[in-house]
């Protein structure tokens, strides 16, 4: 035994040695059991040599190595075993230093991270791991209880040897990645994308099944500690979320948490139906919900900020999956929890963990794509304009929220916009033109393909005005909705007969 983290430690021990067991344990873990009464001897003893480089070497030794890697089932081993006076090691109970726990505190040296790096531990995990027919290995405080009262009454089964050998093979694999990480996280390297990269993650829920039943799901976090974010939510009520709520809210997180102002957002199959900024965000809510009163329902609401008592009633009318938020008013939260099925989440902004690495990964058949993730600074006042008329203040405001609300909406992305609410939006259609036809909510007329046309031909990313009424809701003012599109190829799409230049 040999355990950073000693909780559980001394009734394990206890449990142990009742079972036959004789222990054998590094330094202050050897003190733990021993101040509580539990005989053991020091691994010191055991080896003949003592620990040195300030615990850099402790259990690094023959003795305790070939005690973990002899065959049992070979003459030759146990016989080597006999001729060096080795005694056969059949349990091993590690926990790692906590290197994460160490790099993620303020003003870490390197002198201190380094030496919270396990060299020790790893490898006695690593040898019983490997010789799990005839070794078990514990590696987690949550597996002592039933291993304990496996060991009470017998011996542990190869096949859970085997699974806690998957484990302890793990735990070192991702132990491993955030040390890797760290070293890796040098400001000179930056530039280009590694030569390999290992993500830890450790499973936070099992979910009843993936995006369809036949799957099975799961939601992970970083291994390497870190906080807040959408996988770190804290669910204040509702049933269990699903695979799709999850992918959904984390949708609506991320869209809100682009915006300074306060912003309401309502999501449908991971796009924003609707969307929009106001101080009040009851009045958000209800502009964001006007953008697409049909489509809102069974959609996910998300706030960038806390939910009051006067948005949390206006939400009433509608049924909705999810609210994410980074906060509710207390009679806010009172009111939406009357709602049986609501299923309501408390946010925080994400913070990384240490050294790691921020990746956007999406999966190909055979490979994953991999690229940093998509938050370059945007500087409106650096803008060229495209069209003859330079926008007016308030064009380019609702210019800047366009362009925010299109970087979250799948392509072919369109956005319309008017007073900093989402009034139209086309996504997902494999043609941009009629993603603009259903953005509009009419047909696109020919002029306006044309235009399309003709600017298609030379951007990848356009800012369109043209004169036309709003035309997804009502608006008191003469001036047309801005448009914003977004597209990551430039070849123009070909005509549709009802859009031929003019
Ligand atoms: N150097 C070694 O030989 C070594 N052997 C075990 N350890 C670690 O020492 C820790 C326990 O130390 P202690 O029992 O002295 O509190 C465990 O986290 C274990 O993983 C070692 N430390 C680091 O590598």
């Amino acid at each position: 035994m040999s355990v950073y983290d000693k909780t559980g430690i001394e009734d394990l021990g206890r449990r142990l040695t009742g079972a036959g067991c004789e222990l054998i344990s590094t330094g202050g873990t050897h003190r733990s059991l021993s101040d509580a009464g539990i005989a053991v001897r020091q691994v010191a003893d055991v080896t003949g040599s003592p620990e040195i480089l300030e615990g850099r070497v402790k259990t690094l030794h023959p003795t305790i190595h070939g005690g973990l890697l002899a065959r049992r089932d070979s003459a030759g081993h146990m016989a080597e075993l006999e001729q060096h006076g080795i005694d056969a090691i059949d349990l091993v109970v590690v926990n790692l230093y906590p290197f994460a726990a160490t790099v993620s505190k303020p003003g870490v040296t390197l002198d201190d991270a380094l030496e919270n790096i396990d060299i020790g531990g790893p490898t006695m995990l690593r040898a019983a791991a490997k010789n799990f027919p005839s070794v078990a290995v514990v590696v987690d405080p949550a597996d002592y209880d039933w291993v304990a009262d496996a060991l009470a009454d017998g011996e542990l089964s190869i096949e859970q040897r085997r699974g806690l050998a998957a484990k302890a093979f793990q735990h070192v694999a991702t132990y491993d990645a955030v040390v890797a990480d760290y070293l890796a996280s040098d400001p000179a390297s930056e530039d280009e994308m590694p030569e390999q990269v290992t993500i830890g993650l450790k499973r936070v829920s099992a979910l009843r099944y993936g995006e369809n039943p036949h799957q099975r799901g799961a939601l992970y976090v970083p291994a390497s500690g870190g906080s807040g974010g959408l996988a770190q939510a804290q669910q204040l009520h509702g049933r269990e979320l699903s695979f799709n709520n999850l992918m959904d809210a984390d949708a609506a997180w991320r869209i809100v948490s682009e915006y300074t102002d306060p912003t309401v957002c309502v999501i449908k199959h991971a796009n924003p139906c609707g969307l929009a900024s106001s101080d009040d965000v009851a009045e958000g809510y209800r502009r964001a919900y006007e953008g697409d009163p049909v489509s809102a329902f069974g959609g996910i609401v998300g706030y960038n900020r806390p939910v009051t008592a006067a948005a949390a009633e206006a939400m009433d009318p509608v049924f909705y999956e999810v609210v994410v938020a980074p906060g509710y008013d207390d009679d806010a939260l009172a009111f939406l929890q009357r709602k049986r099925n609501l299923r309501i989440l408390s946010v925080e902004p994400a913070v990384s963990g240490p050294g790691a690495a921020d990746y956007d990964v999406r999966p190909l058949s055979g490979g994953v794509l991999v690229q940093t993730r998509d938050t370059i600074a945007e500087y409106p006042d650096q803008w060229t304009t495209a069209t003859k008329r330079a926008p007016t203040s308030a064009e380019l405001a609702d210019l800047v929220f366009a362009w925010k609300a299109v970087k979250h909406i799948k392509s072919n992305a369109i956005a319309f916009v008017k007073d900093r609410t989402l009034v139209g939006m086309g996504a997902g259609q494999p043609n941009r033109v009629v993603s603009v036809h259903l953005s509009s909510g009419r047909r696109a007329r020919s002029r306006l393909a044309a235009c399309w046309h003709r600017m298609l031909s030379s951007h990848s990313r356009i800012t369109l005005s043209w004169r036309q009424k709003p035309v997804s809701r009502p608006s008191s003012s003469r001036a047309a909705p801005f448009g914003m599109m977004k597209s990551s190829r430039r070849r123009m799409q070909p005509a549709l007969p009802w859009c031929s230049p003019v």
